[in-house]
């Protein structure tokens, strides 16, 4: 039988009247595709970035039904820096979050520091780590992460994936670097387009006046191809948006969508 194509499912959008709200139905969301992942095969697969969306888990801290010890967390980027650099997202996870709460480290999957010199061999060897943890146990293609949590830039950008940059185009890699980051730190590594598309659950968190604008081209104005626009999973794998009201205010629709 020849396979079906389903076209990728719509963004859904989840519109909080404040960030705090936003945080209880975030830690509620995480724990749901927490218990699907763990039911269907033992163990939760993330992948988290960095700026204000560490600090945006804090309802899952002393969360009983965090079963931490199925994590496994992997960087969706990491900047190449010392891990405890003021840059590190890995740095700034362990603050925010794993600090807090009892996840094995050997759990949290950090670029490793030796190759901080080289970055073609620190990004080989983090999509190693990547193929240890999903193509052995899977035999897939591209990894199929439970759950994958974004934020978004002022410029549309998301993971270290930046407007106009050659990786908008990578097909292959599943980990790629780059030196010429506009948004400082410049040398970076990223998960590319084909690990987000295949991922089950992408979240994206806005929250803030300061995303209205570049939240509505991004929403409303797909088609312009902004990063964050493209990140569309393939069937059937979803996109969610979780965003206050400040960051909807210029969305053609705001759904008051609770989960
Ligand atoms: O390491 C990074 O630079 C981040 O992973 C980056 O992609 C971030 O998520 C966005 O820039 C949004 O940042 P804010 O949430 O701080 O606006």
């Amino acid at each position: 039988m020849a396979a079906v194509h389903h076209p990728p499912n719509p963004p859904v959008i989840h519109n909080f009247a404040s960030s705090d709200v936003l945080v209880e139905n975030l830690a509620t969301f995480v724990l749901r595709a927490q218990k699907d992942a763990i039911d269907k095969k033992g163990r939760f697969t993330l992948a988290i970035s960095g700026g204000s969306l560490p600090k945006m888990l804090r309802g899952l801290i002393g969360n009983p039904a965090s079963k931490w010890d199925k994590w496994q967390v992997f960087y969706a980027d990491e900047r190449v820096v010392p891990l405890d650099h003021p840059d590190s997202n890995h740095n700034l996870c362990t603050q925010e979050l794993f600090s807090k709460v009892p996840i094995p480290s050997e759990n949290i999957h950090a670029i490793d520091v030796s190759l901080l010199d080289d970055l073609e061999e620190l990004s080989d060897a983090y999509e190693k780590a990547l193929i240890g943890e999903f193509a052995q146990k899977d035999a897939a293609r591209f990894p199929v992460f439970d759950l994958i949590l974004l934020g978004m830039g002022p410029d549309g950008h998301t993971c270290s994936l930046f407007p106009g940059h050659e990786l908008l185009s990578e097909e292959d890699r599943w980990v790629a670097y780059l030196e010429d980051s506009p948004k400082p730190p410049p040398k970076r590594i990223t998960l590319t387009y084909p690990v987000l598309n295949h991922a089950a659950r992408v979240v994206f968190v806005a929250t803030g006046e300061g995303k209205a604008d570049i939240l509505s081209q991004v929403l409303d104005n797909p088609e312009a191809g902004l990063p964050a626009s493209r990140v569309k999973p393939v069937y059937p794998g979803q996109v969610f948006w979780f965003i206050d009201a400040a960051a909807g205010a210029k969305l053609k629709e705001t759904p008051a969508q609770n989960l």
